[in-house]
């Protein structure tokens, strides 16, 4: 088209485009320097790196300082074990000395309406249940069977919370929704207790939370400084991606601002729910196994509303606070404290988690609107104290943030790998990688980090001529990703290899340093 040749002259040229700057955009890119190509650019939209790695200053220290909170990822999840395979972000933190905190589950007291009620049993009830289900789950996959949502896998293995049992539905939300952001009738059985496994028995069962006052982010600034030097020209940041064309034969990119790259290969790394909102414009319009795939699966929203008082009028030592609401379930469920030893002590912060239509609902009301609502459910757990006003309270409003348009992704009941094959395979020379392209780790950073190093690994292979991982028949992966234009019901066991994703091997060098 005239267009195309009159901008074509225009365009930088370069060897790779990543489109954003997160997790998975920066070690694509970190992959792409350790292969000896560093002809590449970075496109993001925000004015920094990180993606939703995302803090916020908040409040006020003794000193009138803000605090720095995590709107986004706050949590190094499977820190990895001794001898075992470590998590990456968990090596990241340790090498730059981030400041974590270990996140004890144990550590949760109950309510309800009427204040402290000790409904613990129900949790050790479910995590029984649970342990069955996921044997059972285990089954599915290996056997080739078909998968079910979480609700029933659940029920077989003894884990039937009724309807109208709210201290069960809590407990219900809290082993379930809280991570995956969806209740287990909306979630799958198999790939929900296998993204689980991966994540909590592949590396380690203990949760890290980062307290660290420079940010979560700060651990994939200082990544990015071993390869981007200040004012590095490959970084640009403030680039809206608007418009994708891509070939077998490379990737021309524009962006809002008017500029444009032309590229041998891009990797995109936005957010599914980017894709799934048509945010980019792509032509030709992406193939149908590829549109299909985007829609699949979910995009959930996880709010996290923060409060600080001006003192702390909840027990300090307990770290959770769940609640039962008598009516609504994940109605303001899980109150967190960050006032807490070893957190934020002394802080008087507090904050409460809530997903999907309830993030919905707080993202429409005001502030002021959701602080009333959330303020009623503090004074019904506490009916023996004098609750003040918070002296500071802030939320963000994740559905409608253009970069991100939620917060994780989560698998669908009745899924298959094939079907999440079609969401990672490239589409000619745009590939796609981030949290949500991985079928071992998604919804975790490590999961982005994870895709993020593939994608950047497999194109520099392909450029060079060359396979991944050449010399190992379990780990090579030659030439393009695999996709399926017509699906089989369910995946057989040989699917689950290391060209569709299926990452986990304690051979895999998690931190190619
Ligand atoms: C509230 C919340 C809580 C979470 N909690 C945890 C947790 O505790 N532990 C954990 O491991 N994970 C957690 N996660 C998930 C984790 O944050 C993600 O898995 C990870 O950060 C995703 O990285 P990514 O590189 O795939 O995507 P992103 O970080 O989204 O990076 C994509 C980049 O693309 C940019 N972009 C988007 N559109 C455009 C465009 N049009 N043009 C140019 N650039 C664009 C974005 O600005 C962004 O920087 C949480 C996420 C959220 C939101």
């Amino acid at each position: 088209a005239p267009h195309q040749a009159r901008t074509e002259g225009t365009c930088k040229k370069t060897k790779v485009a990543i489109l954003g700057g997160g997790v998975a955009g920066i070690t694509a890119a970190r992959a792409l320097t350790n292969a000896s190509v560093h002809d590449f650019v970075i496109l993001e939209y925000r004015d920094t790196i990180g993606g939703r790695a995302w803090h916020k200053p908040f409040g006020k220290d003794k000193d009138g300082k803000p605090y720095n909170i995590e709107m986004g990822a706050n949590w190094v999840q499977g820190i990895g074990s001794e001898g075992g395979p470590q998590n990456p972000i968990w090596l990241l933190a340790q090498k730059y000395g981030l400041k974590t905190e270990f996140s004890n589950y144990d550590n949760v007291s109950t309510y309800n309406k009427d204040g402290y009620s000790d409904y613990s049993h129900l949790i050790g009830a479910y995590d029984e249940a649970y342990a069955i289900a996921n044997a059972k789950a285990g089954e599915i996959l290996t056997q080739n069977l078909q998968d079910q949502n979480a609700k029933s896998g659940l029920a077989l293995a003894g884990w039937t919370p009724q309807a109208h049992d709210m201290e069960a539905q809590a407990v219900d939300w809290w082993s379930w929704d809280f991570e995956a952001a969806y209740s287990p009738i909306e979630s799958s059985f198999v790939f929900g207790c296998a993204g689980d496994n991966l994540t909590f028995n592949y590396f380690s069962d203990h949760d890290n939370l980062v307290i660290d006052q420079r940010g979560l982010n700060f651990i994939i600034r200082k990544l990015a400084s071993t390869f981007l030097h200040d004012n590095d020209p490959r970084l640009h940041l403030n680039t809206e991606v608007t418009n994708i064309t891509y070939s077998d034969h490379g990737v021309r990119v524009h962006n809002k601002d008017g500029s444009c790259v032309e590229a041998d290969y891009a990797i995109t790394t936005f957010s599914l729910g980017v894709l799934q909102r048509g945010a980019v414009n792509f032509s030709p319009e992406l193939p149908g196994w590829k549109l299909e795939a985007i829609q699949k699966f979910n995009m959930g929203t996880y709010t996290k509303i923060f409060f600080q008082f001006n003192e702390t009028f909840w027990p300090s030592e307990t770290q959770y606070h769940l609640y039962a609401d008598p009516v609504t379930r994940g109605w303001y469920p899980i109150w967190q404290s960050l006032s807490t030893p070893g957190f934020l002590p002394d802080s008087n912060i507090i904050f409460v988690t809530v997903t999907n239509e309830f993030a919905y609902r707080v993202e429409r009301q005001t502030d002021e609107q959701t602080k009333k609502e959330a303020m009623e459910v503090l004074r019904k757990m506490f009916p023996d104290k004098d609750i003040p006003e918070p002296t500071a309270f802030t939320y963000p409003r994740w559905t409608s943030e253009p970069w991100a348009y939620g917060s994780y992704s989560n698998w669908p009941p009745a899924t298959s790998l094939e079907m999440h094959q079609n969401l990672r395979a490239n589409a000619g020379r745009l590939w796609f990688a981030g949290e949500a392209t991985s079928p071992t780790f998604f919804g975790f950073l490590h999961g982005a980090y994870f895709e993020g190093l593939d994608a950047g690994r497999q194109i520099a292979a392909i450029m060079q001529h060359r396979c991944v991982n050449a010399d190992s028949a379990k780990l090579r992966e030659c030439g393009p990703r695999k996709h399926y234009e017509i699906l089989h019901g369910t995946s057989p066991y040989s699917d689950y290899t290391m060209l569709n994703g299926w990452a986990v091997d304690s051979s895999i060098d998690n931190n190619p340093e």
